[in-house]
């Protein structure tokens, strides 16, 4: 059985999780799932979980950890054979350890963004919601100011990436992220990089996933020819 390589990335909203994470199934092959699709997937196919998730989504509040469990577990279980990258999920200690049970993770990388960077990122984020696809009017803009790439159709901004609701949002994000971060402290996966560009970061992200994915699979090239 060959092994496989399981990351999760978490960070603040606008910490650039979207754009790393994107880069990093490009480069490497990995596939990239995000649980704000996850959601949005099973809110327009009215799943059980999803109808539960719209109800707390459009109240502006995260979905519960049994509910999100109950979502992106069995889809993890349909992920078997891929190395995969993990955006979004887990944001509670509750929601690490249901992961912790259903598989071992080889890396967690944590981005540590200042305050002011992501007040300015989010005042210029533009999304379209059917899709997930996020853009910057500075740092990606789309090709066609206010409409999306692929369908043309338009983007809008999100109620809760205005500054004030930021604020709260990011009190919000650091105290449930804290013990998600101390226990992947504690089982020695954890990476965080801090900086205020992407560009800066990634070079770092792109160095320490060339040393581990690499020898996770000549590992299990040589596995399987045993
Ligand atoms: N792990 C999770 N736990 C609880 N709720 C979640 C989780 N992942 C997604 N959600 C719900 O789905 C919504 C959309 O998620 P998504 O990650 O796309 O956007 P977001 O909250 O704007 O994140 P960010 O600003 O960090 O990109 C969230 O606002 C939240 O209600
Ligand atoms: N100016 C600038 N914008 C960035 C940078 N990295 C990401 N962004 C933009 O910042 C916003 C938040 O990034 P995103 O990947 O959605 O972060 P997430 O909320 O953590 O998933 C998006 O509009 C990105 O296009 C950067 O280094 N500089």
């Amino acid at each position: 059985m060959s092994k496989l390589f399981r990351a999760v990335i978490m960070g603040p909203p606008g910490s650039g999780k979207g754009t790393i994470s994107e880069r990093i199934a490009h480069n490497f092959g990995l596939k990239h799932l995000s649980s704000g699709d996850f959601v949005r997937e099973n809110i327009s196919s009215k799943t059980d979980a999803g109808v539960l998730a719209k109800t707390y989504i459009n109240k502006g509040l995260l979905v519960p950890d049994h509910v999100m469990t109950r979502l992106l577990l069995p889809r993890l279980e349909e992920m078997t054979k891929y190395s995969w990258l993990l955006d979004g999920f887990p944001r509670t200690l509750a929601q690490a350890e249901a992961l912790n049970s259903s598989c071992d993770l080889d890396v967690a990388i944590n981005l540590n963004i200042p305050l002011e960077t992501l007040k300015e990122r989010l005042r210029h984020r533009w999304i379209h919601p059917p899709s997930g696809r996020v853009y910057n009017m500075c740092f990606n803009p789309p090709r066609i100011q206010g409409l999306d790439d692929i369908t043309g159709e338009a983007l809008i901004q999100q109620e809760d990436d205005r500054p004030e609701a930021l604020v709260a949002r990011l009190r919000h994000y650091k105290d449930v992220a804290k013990p998600v971060i101390d226990f992947y402290k504690a089982k020695g996966i954890l990476y965080t990089f801090s900086d205020t560009e992407t560009d800066r970061i990634w070079p770092n992200i792109n160095t320490l996933l060339s040393t581990k994915i690499p020898a996770i699979q000549s590992d299990a090239r040589c596995a399987s020819t045993r």
